[in-house]
């Protein structure tokens, strides 16, 4: 079974090789974290166009030189030797490599997720069932609404302030952990 991790990729070079419809949701989940990455690939579906300007692109072949430099890999081609050999080639490597066709070979999955300000969610199947997770991901969308980016940001707001006035940790505590039964408007006055 695979560990929950939640990566600081800031300062981490990220290839996509493929340049598919899987490649292109794969950049996608990058870019909704903030992150640029590069994506090599002799061809490219439309969708591309969609986000060009916020992405790098090489027009080639895959090639190890392509990778060397990066840390984050993502094997995305509907070639299977190929994606095979990248995955093996991170794992000899120290890299991060999620081989869209070859759960084995991958030591890490990009997981489906709800995203609310720093509202952070996400559902794994272990592979069993993607589809599933996508499911579970639209119930969330509806119960964890857009407005719950607003209300973290608040609650987090609200836990500084008692911590930064409460210097007793059980006191801190119980009034911090009360925080998460108030309502936004609650939420504002207590900033
Ligand atoms: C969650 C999501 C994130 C994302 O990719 O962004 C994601 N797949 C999504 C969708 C999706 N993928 C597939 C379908 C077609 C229907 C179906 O097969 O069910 C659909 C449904 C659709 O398109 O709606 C086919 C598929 N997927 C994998 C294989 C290969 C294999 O199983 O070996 C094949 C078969 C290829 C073939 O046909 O041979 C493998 C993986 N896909 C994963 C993630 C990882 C496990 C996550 C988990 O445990 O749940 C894992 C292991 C590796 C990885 O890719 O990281 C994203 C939902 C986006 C959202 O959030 O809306
Ligand atoms: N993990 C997932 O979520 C998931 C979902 C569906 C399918 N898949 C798997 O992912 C594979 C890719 O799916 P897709 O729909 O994006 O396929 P696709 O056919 O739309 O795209 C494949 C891309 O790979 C590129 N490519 C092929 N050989 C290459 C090489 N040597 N170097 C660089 N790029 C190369 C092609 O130019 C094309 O852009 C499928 O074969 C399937 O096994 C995974």
């Amino acid at each position: 079974m695979l560990y929950p991790i939640n990566l600081n990729i800031e300062n981490m070079k990220i290839t996509i090789i493929g340049g598919g419809k899987v490649a292109y949701r794969k950049a996608t989940n990058f870019l909704d974290f903030g992150k640029k990455v590069t994506v090599v690939s002799k061809e490219f579906v439309d969708e591309f166009k969609m986000i060009e300007n916020e992405i790098e692109i090489i027009y080639d072949e895959y090639d190890k030189k392509y990778i060397k430099d990066s840390f984050v890999v993502v094997a995305a081609t509907n070639n299977k030797d190929i994606n095979h050999k990248i995955g093996v080639y991170c794992n000899q490597n120290g890299k991060l490599v999620n081989v869209v066709d070859d759960k084995k070979l991958s030591n890490f999955t990009v997981p489906s997720y709800v995203k609310r300000g720093e509202l952070l969610i996400s559902i794994s199947t272990g592979g069993n069932s993607p589809s599933l997770s996508a499911k579970i991901k639209r119930e969330l969308e509806e119960t964890y609404d857009e407005s719950y980016g607003e209300y973290i940001e608040l609650l987090g707001l609200a836990r500084k302030k008692i911590i930064e006035e409460n210097k007793d940790i059980k006191e801190r505590r119980k009034k911090i952990k009360a925080l998460i039964d108030l309502s936004v408007e609650e939420l504002k006055e207590k900033i």
